[in-house]
């Protein structure tokens, strides 16, 4: 993470035969769509008269920008939108200002107001052409690790996945396809997520930007248990940013090498979406199955 100072120009004083300190110009600073800013402080300008803004600018690697510490400012997230994130001082009022009936005309004016020093940070939201989204434990890390060469921790118990991750997926070779395309595996969704619960919104936001989703469902677990989770995921979502729900999608049904009532669940899935959604049975700590869905996103994405 880096850290930039930025200030804008200084409000002029106030200015003998009654003139006003000109305002300092606006200090513009463009951002990409996507853009969060949070206030990390707040320190009211205690260094005088200038709009001093101080920034943090997070670059886009995942590892080290993820710091939900601090009150969101604003989300820019169309072109040409702007937002002011630190007022300057105006300019300082002129020898005029200071006249009374025993100065009749004082020399003195005002150096200006104070502006607003504020230390914020800029997070870009994730950028991957495809989100995982599933229970935690589901299986997600492990298909990024199936299908790409990113190497996201995987182990037998909810949160691994703490922050997100991108693997770069290159369709080429295998498929006759040229497509290369990006997987963001984001940590594990749980009921109440839209409302913060789990990681909740942290990791919701990375998604809204995804042009694809895909949801990993573990079909290892009792009967019913796989329907379920799609519904909440799916409720989860459309809390989160109504309409997130209905981006183009299909399901991994994960974990087919195993016990547990996977053709039960896997059957209840085609019965009550199959003519909704494409549905992937796979293993993806065997590989199985797994460039179908390779293929299908790349087919699917705009
Ligand atoms: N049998 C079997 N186990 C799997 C498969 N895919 C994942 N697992 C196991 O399921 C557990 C969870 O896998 P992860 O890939 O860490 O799951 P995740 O969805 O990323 O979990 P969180 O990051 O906690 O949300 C691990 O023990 C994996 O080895 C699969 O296809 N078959
Ligand atoms: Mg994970």
């Amino acid at each position: 993470m880096s850290s930039h100072n930025l200030k804008a120009e200084n409000g002029r004083p106030g200015m003998s035969a009654k003139r006003h300190g000109r305002n300092g110009s606006d200090l513009v600073v463009r951002v990409p769509p996507g853009t969060v800013v949070r206030e990390l402080d707040a320190i009211n300008g205690s260094n005088g008269f200038e709009g001093l803004l101080e920034m943090e600018m997070s670059d886009m690697k995942m590892e080290d920008h993820l710091s939900p510490r601090g009150i969101l400012v604003c989300e820019l997230n169309r072109n040409g939108q702007r937002a002011e994130v630190a007022q300057g001082g105006g300019g300082g009022r002129g020898n005029v200002a200071f006249k009374s009936s025993q100065n009749r005309s004082p020399t003195t004016a005002d150096p200006g107001e104070q502006g607003q020093r504020r230390r914020l940070e800029l997070e870009l939201k994730t950028i991957a052409d495809v989100g995982l989204v599933g229970l935690p434990n589901a299986g997600k890390s492990t298909f990024l690790r199936a299908v790409s060469s990113a190497k996201p921790k995987v182990a037998s118990y909810p949160f691994t996945t703490l922050r997100p991750h991108i693997g770069v997926v290159n369709a080429d070779g295998k498929l006759q396809d040229k497509r290369i395309f990006t997987v963001a595996d984001i940590p594990g969704l749980i009921e109440g997520a839209h409302d913060n619960r789990g990681l909740g919104h942290e990791f919701l936001r990375h998604i809204e930007r995804t042009a694809f989703l895909v949801y990993v469902l573990d079909v290892s677990g009792e009967e019913g248990s796989a329907i379920k989770a799609f519904n909440v995921l799916q409720n989860e979502l459309e809390k989160h940013e109504p309409g997130l729900s209905q981006r183009s999608r299909c399901i991994v049904a994960n974990k087919m090498d195993s016990g547990g009532a996977v053709v039960e669940n896997l059957n209840d899935l085609l019965d009550e979406l199959g003519c909704q959604i494409d549905i992937f049975p796979v293993s993806a700590r065997f590989e199985t199955g797994v460039e179908d869905v390779i293929r299908h996103i790349s087919e699917s994405l705009p």
